[in-house]
């Protein structure tokens, strides 16, 4: 997931000490923040000067990132300059792609500071932020959905007849295509029954009361944090029948054949929002969608995923950056053919 990401972030297609400098970059970034910068929200006027030790050492982790990404950016500004021109058939052509995620930063420019273009330390920081969201989230839900999976053989067996039925005896990869034009509605509605029940951040991001309001007969004062818990929404019994039980049926249609009408967005009422909702919802939300729906398809089109006898399916949760299984799933993988 790490090498796709970074694939789509700087168009390149790094070899595997490249792609692990990065990943073990961002991981020690994303600890270090997670557990030592919270601090500073409080008053920070007074804890930036009592904590200042970990400011640098956040510094310093934030300084090799930008060794690491700068010259891919600089490599991507150098591309694009040159784009237009005939593509050379030199290595550059079989590596680098076509678009990328740091292109569209390079040409965002800001109107209120004068149209000027984000810095370099900017782009970093945007970098990372686009790793870090959105790979732990996307393994996450994937391993969850494949934990359900196995646990329900019944539900496997009807994922696979519908793979079946869409690719055929076809040898090939059940690409993204095959995915929409098949639509493929048992797929969607695991993936969305997994999204449900075991949402992979427990929480959104930290959200800010615009205004003075009140819910339930409580005031929210203007400048308060809120936030939003997002997995006893997708687990309350009181909007879903048998809200701890996996049943992807409840995303279908009557007849089983189509998929019910689905809000993700919130924008008709919100029952769950693995993804958030509104204003500040996941920017990568489709890809995310396409991500899991691609590597779940593939997965089971390839194995038939068993429950290992000394290692049982375990559902027990542990907080990391998302809410990861707390023993990790270990099935038994017996190929298709
Ligand atoms: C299953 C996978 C994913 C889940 C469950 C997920 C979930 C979320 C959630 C809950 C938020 C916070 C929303 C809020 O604060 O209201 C968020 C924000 C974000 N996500 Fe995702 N995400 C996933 C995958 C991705 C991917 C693949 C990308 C990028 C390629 C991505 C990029 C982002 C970004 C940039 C934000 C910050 C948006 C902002 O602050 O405005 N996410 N995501």
């Amino acid at each position: 997931m790490f090498c796709l990401l970074v694939l789509m972030c700087f168009g390149e297609r790094l070899d595997e000490p490249a792609v692990r400098a990065i990943e073990d970059a961002e991981r020690a970034w994303l600890l270090y923040i997670s557990r030592k910068l919270t601090v500073f929200f409080f008053l920070p006027a007074v804890t930036k000067h009592l904590f200042r030790d970990r400011l640098r050492v956040a510094h310093g982790l934030r300084m090799r990132q930008r060794e690491l990404f700068v010259p891919l950016i600089q490599a991507r500004r150098e591309y694009k300059k040159r784009q237009g021109q005939a593509v050379p058939t030199t290595k550059e052509s079989e590596t680098t792609f076509q678009y990328s995620y740091v292109d569209t930063l390079l040409d965002v420019t800001l109107p209120e500071e004068g149209n000027r273009p984000l810095t370099d330390d900017e782009i970093v920081a945007l970098c990372s932020e686009f790793l870090n969201a959105g790979t732990d989230t996307t393994s996450t839900g994937l391993q969850w959905i494949m934990a359900e999976l196995v646990k329900n053989p019944e539900v496997q067996k009807k994922l696979y007849d519908e793979i079946k039925a869409t690719c055929g005896d076809d040898d090939e990869d059940v690409s993204e295509d095959k995915i929409e034009a098949a639509r493929m509605p048992c797929l969607k509605a695991v993936i969305l029954e997994g999204l449900r029940k075991h949402p992979p951040g427990h929480f959104v991001l930290p959200h800010k009361a615009a205004q003075d309001m009140e819910v339930g007969g409580y005031l929210i004062p203007k400048g308060t944090t809120v936030n939003f818990m997002v997995a006893e929404m997708g687990r309350d019994e009181g909007t879903w029948e048998k809200a701890m039980e996996f049943v992807p049926e409840r995303f279908l249609e009557e007849d089983g054949n189509k998929l019910a009408a689905v809000d993700m967005y919130g924008t008709k009422g919100i029952k769950m929002m693995p993804f958030g909702v509104g204003r500040r919802i996941c920017a990568g939300l489709s890809i995310a969608m396409l991500h899991l729906e691609y590597f779940v398809a593939n997965m089971v089109k390839e194995f038939e995923w068993k429950e290992v006898a000394d290692k049982e399916v375990d559902f027990s949760e542990k907080r990391e950056f998302t809410t990861v299984m707390a023993n990790p799933l270990c099935p038994r993988l017996v190929p298709r053919n």
